[in-house]
């Protein structure tokens, strides 16, 4: 393993930051930024300063918002990222508020069981939505952000009477909650997906599932006109694995010289990791199945493999094809249901970054662990299997097949690739080049370690012997 290498922060350089999620995320990892989240803390705190009679006769801005995004997330209908990126879009919220308003959002749904715990004792019967969601925020706020109890229930109360709930139930619950208990990071996701990542990793559990609490940072693979673009733009660049860094930045990335250049690509490290698998891929076939958005089509493209990105969603290949053009790169786009046999030539290097629960990115997406169930970690092992055997079809006699998910639950990792090793003795595992990123043994693979914001992927190289 190979140390993430620090960057010390420059001081008097940065720019007043921008608190805005950033919305120019093709990944499917669409990471908040840590500084950001960190700003909107501290203006939660500071909210009691305000002059009383504006605090109290209009709810913040950023509160409603918040209260409304986690109505939408926790129904069911939507991820955060996205409903927080059009809820910002069509709002228009002071750059602070932006700030406050993510940060209450991907808070309340990292910390909401044990919020619920919390709020348990107080209610009765089913609580409507709406009251649900704005309970848990406000909840959010008074045990975790240590906002002053006063300015939470007035805040709240205040938003209770624009419909989202009896201002007298608010009032009289908001005072009352207390936390359940101390906080272990344990009791904030179900006990069976607990039970997972001390499967994964043992000892480094109880520090990966607080680490999980925190908020997610923003990570760009960088060449290094782009490293010196955002630094001379005031962003800061503070920890990096390879050429994939940790960013502060100064303006939002799509209004950054880099990312209008083609020079940053947002890809989190564990992602990277999947790319790294395949070693060197300069002038071999690449087959990049279940491609998405193309972001790892992208990295093998520009490493110099000549990629085919298959996806069986059109939708995503034009994304893929706008961002490859972006970073002056090129692929070929094949759209295809990847359960059946495909009429494609067999490459000598195969990506599989399969379609999964999503277990290992609940820093990203923390509403996963509030819907995640055994029949989805089931069926997503059974769609893995079949697409394994359809990556075992196209790959060459002596090529090498990566499979990733971006998921730390067994049946998705180690025992999806232990049984199509049972099915295909023509592969066998074998050692991983450097990763880059910490890592622990998995069966026949390893996973990447989800500490400081690097997502828990699950990844196995596996060579066709003949
Ligand atoms: C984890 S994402 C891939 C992310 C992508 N590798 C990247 O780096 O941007 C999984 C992808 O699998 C695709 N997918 C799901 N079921 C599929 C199927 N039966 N055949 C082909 N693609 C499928 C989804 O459309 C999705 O884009």
């Amino acid at each position: 393993m190979t140390s993430p290498r620090s960057r010390p922060g420059r001081p008097g350089r940065a720019k007043p930051n921008q608190n805005r999620p950033d919305q120019s995320r093709p990944d499917q990892n669409r990471p908040d930024q840590s500084r950001s989240d960190q700003s909107r803390a501290d203006h939660a705190r500071s909210d009691h300063t305000q002059p009383e009679q504006t605090r109290f006769v209009h709810a913040n801005p950023a509160r409603a918002l918040s209260v409304r995004v986690l109505v939408s997330v926790l129904a069911g209908d939507t991820f955060a990222a996205p409903a927080l990126d059009d809820a910002l879009t069509k709002a228009v919220l002071a750059t602070r508020d932006a700030g406050l308003c993510t940060h209450l959002v991907y808070g309340t749904l990292r910390y909401a069981p044990y919020l619920e715990a919390a709020l348990a004792p107080l209610l009765r019967g089913e609580t409507p939505l709406k009251t649900r969601a704005l309970l848990l925020c406000a909840t959010f706020e008074k045990l975790v952000l240590g906002t002053p109890p006063h300015a939470v229930v007035n805040e709240y109360v205040t938003l209770g009477r624009t419909g989202f709930g009896p201002p007298a139930l608010i009032n009289a619950v908001l005072r009352r909650v207390e936390a359940a208990g101390p906080l272990h990071p344990e009791a904030t996701l179900p006990g069976w997906l607990a039970g997972e990542y001390r499967a994964a990793y043992e000892e480094q559990a109880p520090e990966v599932l607080a680490d999980l609490l925190q908020p997610q940072p923003l990570w760009l693979a960088l060449t290094p006109a782009g490293e010196e673009s955002l630094e001379g733009e005031g962003s800061e660049l503070e920890l990096g694995y390879g050429n994939v860094q940790r960013v502060q930045l100064s303006r939002p990335l799509r209004e950054t010289e880099a990312f209008t250049e083609g020079w940053a690509q947002p890809i989190n490290p564990a992602s990277m990791a999947c790319v790294r698998a395949l070693g060197e891929v300069e002038g071999e076939t690449l087959l990049d199945l279940a491609g998405g958005a193309g972001i790892k089509a992208a990295m093998l493209a520009a490493r110099g493999a000549s990629v085919t990105s298959v996806d069986r969603v059109p939708g995503k290949h034009r994304a893929a094809r706008n961002n490859l053009k972006r970073l002056g790169l090129e692929a070929e786009f094949v759209t295809a249901d990847l359960t059946g046999p495909l009429d494609l030539a067999p490459a000598s290097r195969v990506l599989l970054d399969a379609p999964c629960t999503g277990s290992g990115t609940l820093r990203s997406h923390p509403e996963i662990k509030l819907r995640l169930t055994h029949q989805a970690v089931r069926e997503a092992a059974a769609l893995q299997g079949r697409m394994l055997d359809t990556a075992a079809d196209l790959t060459a006699p002596g090529g090498v097949l990566v499979y990733s998910v971006c998921s730390v639950t067994r049946a998705e990792g180690p025992e999806a690739v232990g049984k199509f090793l049972n099915r295909h003795p023509e592969f066998a595992p074998e050692a991983l080049p450097d990763l880059l990123v910490q890592t622990v043994p998995s069966g026949p693979g390893v996973l990447t370690v989800p500490l400081e914001g690097v997502d828990g992927f699950f990844i196995a190289r596996l060579r066709r012997q003949g």
